[in-house]
């Protein structure tokens, strides 16, 4: 479960380019909540991300993960229980080490320190079943350097490592925006299925406003870095994508400038 607590965050403190990203942003999250995230340019949606994931610090506020503060607690740390998949298919795998070695680090993040990564023989039968999951044929190429697969073929790798140890949070940060149309959907139903399966809270920025809709159980809308549109329940169910562009308008007083997301 995540807790965020009146977060605020300034970039350029003091400067001329003193920039308010997040402005007094709260939000909970229970477990199994699937939470999809949309804005226009600057709207403050990675800010966020690198706040709770300890990359950047914050200038006021809490983040709470399951009650414990980890307000300043190092993002080395939060990493070992906080998942991550990034929009670079390249950023999640290390390109010169095969499939196995790859989930065998991800698998380690779950053992007590110290402990070197060696595949028993149990591991790798469940690397091979959780490969299967993606339908890529993956589980036959445990052997084969990760350079060789293609963007997608990664990005579900990537996907599969952020969670082969059940995380406490899930962050996905346009995970699918470089990948093929295709690929792109085979990498969201798959998502949507292992954060069923797990029960995990998830955020997933998306530029993809159907998508948003379609994908997960909430959807918010972050303008100027506020959370200035919150759906859930029949109000999402009943929201079309027309609707929500008309409903941004309307409550920001601005138009939408993100082309990637009408062009979605
Ligand atoms: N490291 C940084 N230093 C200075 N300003 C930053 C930094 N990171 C982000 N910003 C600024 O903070 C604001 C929010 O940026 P952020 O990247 O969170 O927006 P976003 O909603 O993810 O946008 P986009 O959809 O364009 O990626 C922007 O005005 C951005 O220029």
């Amino acid at each position: 479960m995540l807790r965020v607590e009146s977060l605020s965050k300034i970039f350029g403190k003091g400067s001329i380019n003193e920039k308010l990203a997040l402005n007094n942003i709260s939000l909970s999250l229970q477990e199994g909540e699937f939470v999809t995230i949309i804005g226009g340019n600057g709207a403050g949606k990675s800010t966020l991300m690198n706040c709770i994931s300890g990359v950047y610090g914050i200038d006021e506020g809490r983040v709470l993960l399951d009650s414990a503060d980890v307000t300043f607690e190092p993002e080395y740390k939060r990493s070992r229980y906080i998942g991550r998949v990034f929009q670079d298919p390249l950023r999640g795998t290390a390109h010169d080490m095969t499939i196995e070695e790859n989930l065998a680090i991800a698998f380690a993040k779950g053992k007590p320190a110290g402990l070197q990564p060696g595949v028993t023989k149990k591991d790798l039968a469940q690397f091979k079943e959780r490969l299967k999951l993606l339908d890529l044929g993956l589980e036959n190429r445990i052997k084969q350097k990760v350079g060789l697969l293609s963007g997608g073929q990664r990005q579900a790798l990537t996907l599969l490592m952020a969670t082969i140890i059940k995380p406490k949070l899930l962050l996905l940060d346009e995970h699918t925006a470089a990948l093929d149309p295709t690929i792109a959907r085979k990498v969201l139903s798959l998502t949507r299925k292992i954060v069923a399966e797990e029960k995990l809270c998830t955020l997933m920025i998306t530029h993809n406003m159907k998508a948003s809709l379609e994908y997960g159980t909430r959807t918010i809308m972050m303008h100027e870095g506020k959370i200035m549109m919150d759906l859930q329940g029949e109000e999402r169910k009943e929201m079309t994508v027309d609707r929500l562009i008309e409903q941004f308008e309307k409550r920001s007083g601005a138009e939408l400038d993100n082309d990637r997301m009408l062009l979605g």
